[in-house]
């Protein structure tokens, strides 16, 4: 009998007594550079080169600007971007026929992004709101409404003009009903389905920290909000049936955003497609929070804490304006 009454089967303190014992307690929250996706603005004009009040740190590029910046961004470790194009001079009409057309930022880039990194997984966002003259996600019908099948048509389009140019990975963010099979089709019908994978922003909350953003993307709507087709921040359903229907429909990736008030929905998509997998993205308002926390040194261990429970929540990949940051943190870690 012990003398101090104590319980074997209640004692815990014994298997976390160091820091290796600690990361066996953590299973599968490390994070390597494969766990994070970088997000990159690209401008029009090739040598232009801004910055933006709402996301310290973060720029927007013209190409030659931003090759050297993944230079040393791949040679510490980068893995993967995903790239949105801006447009100044570029029109913006109902459709967003600038979003695929030859003179197209992200169109124009892709080939020589692949030339000089051949190792680099180069994902497109999809959507219209940066090139319509409305900055809706979809095409409008005369009432303002979703027109559905003109919607699906176009992001379809513009999917596949990246993944022509290109990009490794199409990631529609736009939220349109039933685009993951559109998409789908037209990469099998020009024969990429094997050399493009498709990540859907599945459970895309209509959420208000996506500010920063809109302001750096010019995106914002012209009038009303995205309210009819990002989903309702309270519903797990509409989540579920969200993932559901894109797994469906031939999604390779899922993805939750935003990110950190959201990490139940995270759990709840991998536990149902633990076969796919999960994206988070952590998007320009929870930035411009952890970016505004305490010194640096806490600001830096309440982002490798926070990025580790999003991993323990499910997440395989999370999608970071802190990406610079982390990879030299994981650097110096080693
Ligand atoms: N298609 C729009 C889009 N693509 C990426 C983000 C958000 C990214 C972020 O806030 O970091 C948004 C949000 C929106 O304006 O609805
Ligand atoms: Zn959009
Ligand atoms: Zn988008």
């Amino acid at each position: 009998m012990n003398p101090l009454f104590l319980s074997p089967e209640h004692i815990l303190q014994g298997g976390y007594f160091n820091a290796t014992l600690r990361k066996l307690q953590e299973p599968n929250t490390s994070i390597e550079p494969h766990n994070i996706m970088y997000p990159v603005f690209l401008l029009e004009n090739d040598e232009g080169m801004q910055t933006v009040s709402s996301m310290p740190n973060v720029f927007r590029y013209g190409i030659n600007k931003l090759m050297p910046a993944l230079t040393e961004l791949v040679n510490n470790g980068l893995k993967s971007i995903l790239i949105f194009g801006i447009v100044e001079t570029l029109p913006k009409d109902a459709i967003g026929s600038s979003a695929d057309s030859v003179n197209n930022p992200v169109v124009k880039a892709l080939s020589k992004i692949k030339a000089a990194f051949p190792d680099l997984t180069i994902a497109c966002d999809v959507c219209l709101c940066p090139y319509t003259s409305h900055g809706h996600c979809g095409v409008l019908t005369e009432k303002g409404a979703i027109d559905h099948a003109a919607s699906v048509k176009r992001i379809a389009e513009v999917a596949l003009a990246y993944a022509k140019a290109g990009a490794d990975i199409v990631a529609p963010s736009d939220m349109m009903d039933n685009r993951i099979k559109a998409i789908k089709d037209a990469l099998i019908a020009n024969s990429l389905q094997n050399q493009v994978s498709v990540l859907s922003y599945s459970c895309k909350f209509a959420s208000s920290m996506y500010g920063p953003f809109r302001d750096t993307m010019k995106s914002s709507p012209m009038a009303g909000d995205r309210k009819c087709y990002q989903l309702p921040p309270g519903s797990a359903g509409l989540a579920a049936r969200a993932a559901a229907r894109d797994v469906a429909e031939g999604a390779d990736f899922l993805m939750v955003k935003p990110g950190l008030p959201y990490l139940d929905i995270v759990r709840q998509t991998k536990d149902k497609y633990p076969n796919h997998p999960l994206f988070i993205y952590q998007v320009s308002g929870e930035y411009a929070m952890i970016s505004r926390s305490g010194d640096e040194n806490e600001m830096e261990s309440i982002l490798m804490e926070t990025l580790t429970c999003m991993r323990r929540a499910g997440a395989d990949c999370i999608i970071t304006y802190f990406a610079p940051l982390i990879l030299n943190l994981i650097s110096k870690k080693q």
